[in-house]
């Protein structure tokens, strides 16, 4: 395997990134990359309504015209999304070198392509199928969406605060993976799913004083 994709998470925040075209396609790679701070410019002589909406209250640029070469200046990642294959092909052709660009109808030209996403909190879940089968790679976030439910959000918090305290105040490493790990009972994923916050810290000092006696 010599052509696999390689997956990364990028931070986007105050990145420009120019999105040409304004249909439907162009509105959900707006919405993404409006929840990573990225500075989201479209250009398109159109806009769907909602990418009006976001236009008129600031939270886009919108440039309303048709593309031109000059449109990706200065972008860290590019979308080509019009409906028209030879515009989308001339912005393959005015990309920098070290420029990202996704094409939405040519996963073969893109430097990257955006896969199905989940947001529990701090978990991300993704599908990619390789372009193979967009609309599997959504029905399979479908399943993992109720799997995965909204518990994951105080689930993972409660895990980025406790692994911040083990950090801080545990120092030998072998308590330190034995804590990590303990942390990963189904029991804490329960009580998240009650809601129950308290329940999940009284755990969690149980285990922290109990853990310290282990090891005296
Ligand atoms: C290569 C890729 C490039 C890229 O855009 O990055 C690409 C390409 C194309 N998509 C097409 C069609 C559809 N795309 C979707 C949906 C999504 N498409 C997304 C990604 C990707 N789509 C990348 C590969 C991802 C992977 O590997 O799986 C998702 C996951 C993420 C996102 O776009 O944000 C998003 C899920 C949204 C969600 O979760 O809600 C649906 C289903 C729907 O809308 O319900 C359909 C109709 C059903 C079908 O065709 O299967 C067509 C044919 C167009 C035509 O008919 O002409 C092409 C062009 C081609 O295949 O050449
Ligand atoms: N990647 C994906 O998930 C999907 C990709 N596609 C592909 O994506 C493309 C776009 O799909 P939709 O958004 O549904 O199309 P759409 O027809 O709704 O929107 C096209 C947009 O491109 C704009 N446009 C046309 N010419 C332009 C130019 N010269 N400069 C700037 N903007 C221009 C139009 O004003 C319009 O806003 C199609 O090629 C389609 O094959 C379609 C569905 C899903």
């Amino acid at each position: 395997m010599t052509d696999r994709l390689y997956p990364v998470l990028l931070q986007l925040k105050n990145r420009t990134c120019v999105i040409i075209g304004g249909g439907g396609v162009a509105e959900r790679k707006a919405m993404t990359l409006l929840q990573t701070g990225a500075s989201v410019v479209v250009v398109s002589p159109e806009l769907t309504e909602r990418l009006q909406d976001l236009a008129q209250a600031g939270r886009i640029v919108w440039r309303k015209k048709a593309f031109t070469p000059e449109d990706v200046h200065g972008a860290f990642l590019i979308f080509a999304a019009t409906n028209h294959p030879e515009v989308n092909l001339a912005v393959y052709e005015a990309k920098e070198s070290g420029q990202l660009l996704n094409i939405s109808d040519r996963p073969d030209l893109s430097t990257f392509t955006v896969p199905a996403q989940l947001h529990r909190g701090k978990l991300l879940l993704t599908v990619s199928t390789e372009g193979a089968s967009p609309g599997l790679s959504r029905k399979l976030i479908e399943e993992l969406a109720e799997r995965y439910d909204e518990a994951y959000e105080i689930y993972l918090d409660f895990l980025a605060e406790t692994r911040r305290l083990i950090l801080e105040q545990v120092e030998n490493p072998k308590r330190r993976r034995r804590l990590f790990r303990e942390l990963l009972a189904d029991e804490f994923l329960l009580d998240a799913r009650r809601k129950d916050t308290d329940r999940l810290w009284e755990r969690f000092m149980k285990l922290m004083r109990e853990e310290g006696e282990e090891d005296t």
